[in-house]
């Protein structure tokens, strides 16, 4: 097993949720400065409830928290805070997911949860050079119609995003009514992601790869159970966004021992390491790649490959790709 210090390992973080970033102390500040009455009995009650039998009990706690963000600066102090942590995790280039729809139904502004996000990015990017920008979430348990009312809102502001994505409970909501929203955001210019493969069977990644045509699969970890996918993945070099700790605490895994992760660098996938969502999932991306690199003894290469994934996975230009792929060669 390698010893290095990860946090010096340059890498981009391509599967992170801001709204998973709420950390329980930002939860109960912007809920007392809004004047929200938050469900729970104090901060050690919220605490009480972060063990999840599954994406479902999770995704019910994640949007009673989101419920505290409410102004532009709220959005620019919840990014700017995950962006602070990142840095000091190596993270040179953040693919940002949000979901509008979770806070346009409780009437913020759209713009100003992009203009938040916009001033958080603008900040990293000065003191730091951190680069990348925001993917735009579809709720997948809502109806098509919505996530295409949603897109038309910002289709004036598209050059601020870099991609759609879609987000939330998987089975039992299919794929192919979003496809006429991802063909339109493909005309608006922006890439196209999607969740899959996290509780959902293969026929999920195929539909995310045939109906939505999307460039990345976030999690798709279930598409080892099927030889065909994997090979479809791994001739179109479709990247794979892994999130191990979320796989551990959403019970995808019983066991870091047996994640499927290093299977998957074997196969030749390019797999890459995130945190989803970090304050609800016991670490940033940093504590992602100590745990696998425990959990499933990698050495220093596998490492440098999941970094060198991040990196030619990302929508980043050549120009930047080149120079953060330099830098990984260099560690
Ligand atoms: O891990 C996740 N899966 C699906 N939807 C989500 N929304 C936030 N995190 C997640
Ligand atoms: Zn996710």
């Amino acid at each position: 097993m390698s010893e290095r210090d990860t946090r010096t390992l340059p890498k981009a973080e391509l599967h992170l949720h801001v709204e998973g970033t709420l950390e329980p102390e930002m939860v109960y500040a912007l809920a007392e400065k809004n004047g929200i009455t938050l469900p729970f009995d104090d901060i050690d009650d919220l605490r009480s409830r972060y063990s999840f039998e599954s994406l479902q009990p999770f995704l019910d706690l994640y949007y009673a928290c989101t419920d505290v963000l409410v102004t532009r600066d709220d959005f620019r102090v919840l990014a700017g805070a995950y962006l602070e942590k990142a840095h000091a995790d190596g993270v040179r280039h953040v693919e940002m997911f949000f979901d509008p729809q979770a806070h346009t139904a409780r009437d913020v502004a759209i713009d100003d949860v992009l203009d938040g996000l916009l001033d958080a990015f603008a900040e990293a990017k000065a003191t730091h050079g951190t680069t990348g920008g925001l993917i735009l979430c579809f709720l997948r348990h809502l109806p098509a119609a919505e996530a295409a009312a949603t897109l038309e809102s910002v289709a004036h502001r598209a050059s601020d995003l870099l991609a759609v994505g879609m987000d939330s409970s998987e089975v039992g909501f299919p794929a192919a009514p979003f496809a006429p929203v991802y063909a339109r955001a493909r005309e608006l210019g922006l890439h196209c992601v999607g969740h899959a493969g996290e509780e959902g069977d293969p026929s999920y990644v195929w539909a995310a790869l045939d109906e939505l045509k999307v460039e990345r699969v976030d999690h798709g970890v279930r598409s080892l159970e099927d030889d065909a996918l994997v090979a479809r993945l791994v001739e179109q070099r479709i990247p794979l966004t892994v999130c191990p700790l979320s796989n551990l605490r959403l019970q995808v895994v019983d066991d870091l021992r047996e994640h499927p992760l290093r299977r998957m660098l074997d196969l030749g996938l390019v797999a890459t390491v995130n945190s989803d969502d970090p304050a609800y999932f016991g670490g940033y991306v940093d504590a992602n790649f100590d745990a696998v690199r425990t959990a499933l003894d990698l050495d220093d290469d596998a490492l440098r490959t999941l970094a060198r994934n991040s990196i030619t996975g990302s929508f980043a230009d050549d120009d930047r790709k080149a120079e953060l792929l330099a830098e990984v060669d260099a560690w």
